[in-house]
């Protein structure tokens, strides 16, 4: 038997959440793409009426040539729903994510959601976050003095790199990995950082999440609230 498409899996039930005439957030990463790929074919084919705000150009890309109306800023005020990945998500449903890169537009689309569904299979589930390095997003003129003072707060920072250059975001800015190790108090470092003058923002997002969907190798499907829950 083959395994299930764990990603896929959460993606398509997060995607029956979605009704007529929402504005919808739509996240970045492999897992979010599966979503976006759902929204498009119920476009297609039950004519499903929505608007979709991206946070990034490659989603906005996919949702574009699947034909998903996209909207900006200036078109909207509060988005409906979101759906989007996750890198890591602990028994609070505080998340690390960033891990392509794309934090920043998804923390803005994400707190401006009246709903943000969390997808992401069994691996992604943890006690405590801080396996996976925390992405931070820099101002390139600050690189060295935030990556000095992100060091003192107890961390090792590298230069997230592509093709020998240092990885740039949608925003122009660069990426800081931090491996603090297991992160005893996520919403104390979360401001720690942000208080850094230089830095834009962090993968770290607090009690964000309304819902996560985790599919499972097995084909099941689990879901958490923001209530706590057990792994
Ligand atoms: O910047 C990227 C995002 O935060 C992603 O949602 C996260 O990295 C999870 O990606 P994936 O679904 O590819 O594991």
């Amino acid at each position: 038997m083959q395994p299930a498409n764990t990603k896929q899996l959460a993606a398509e039930r997060a995607v029956t959440y979605i009704q007529d005439g929402m504005i919808v957030g739509l996240g970045t990463g492999s897992t979010a793409a599966y979503a976006i790929k759902q929204i498009g074919a119920r476009v297609a084919e039950e004519n499903l009426q929505i608007t979709a705000i991206a946070t990034s150009q490659r989603s906005e890309d996919l949702a574009r040539e699947l034909n998903i109306p996209i909207v900006s800023f200036e078109d909207i005020d509060k988005i409906d729903l979101t759906i989007d990945g996750a890198d890591e998500v602990d028994e609070q449903l505080n998340l690390i994510k960033g891990g392509g890169g794309a934090l920043l537009r998804e923390k803005v689309v994400a707190t401006n959601s009246r709903e943000l569904i969390i997808i992401v299979d069994e691996t992604k589930l943890v006690k405590r976050l801080g396996k996976f390095p925390l992405p931070v997003e820099v101002v390139p003129f600050a690189l060295a003095v935030v990556k000095r003072q992100l060091e003192q707060l107890g961390c090792t920072a590298s230069l997230r790199m592509q093709n020998n250059e240092p990885y740039v975001t949608d925003n122009g800015n660069y990426i800081l990995d931090c491996s603090f190790g297991e992160i005893q108090l996520p919403a104390q470092l979360h401001d720690a950082i942000k208080a850094i003058t230089g830095v834009v923002d962090n993968g770290l997002f607090i009690q964000l999440a309304k819902t996560v969907i985790s599919a499972y190798n097995d084909g099941s499907i689990q879901l958490f609230t923001n209530d706590k829950r057990s792994v």
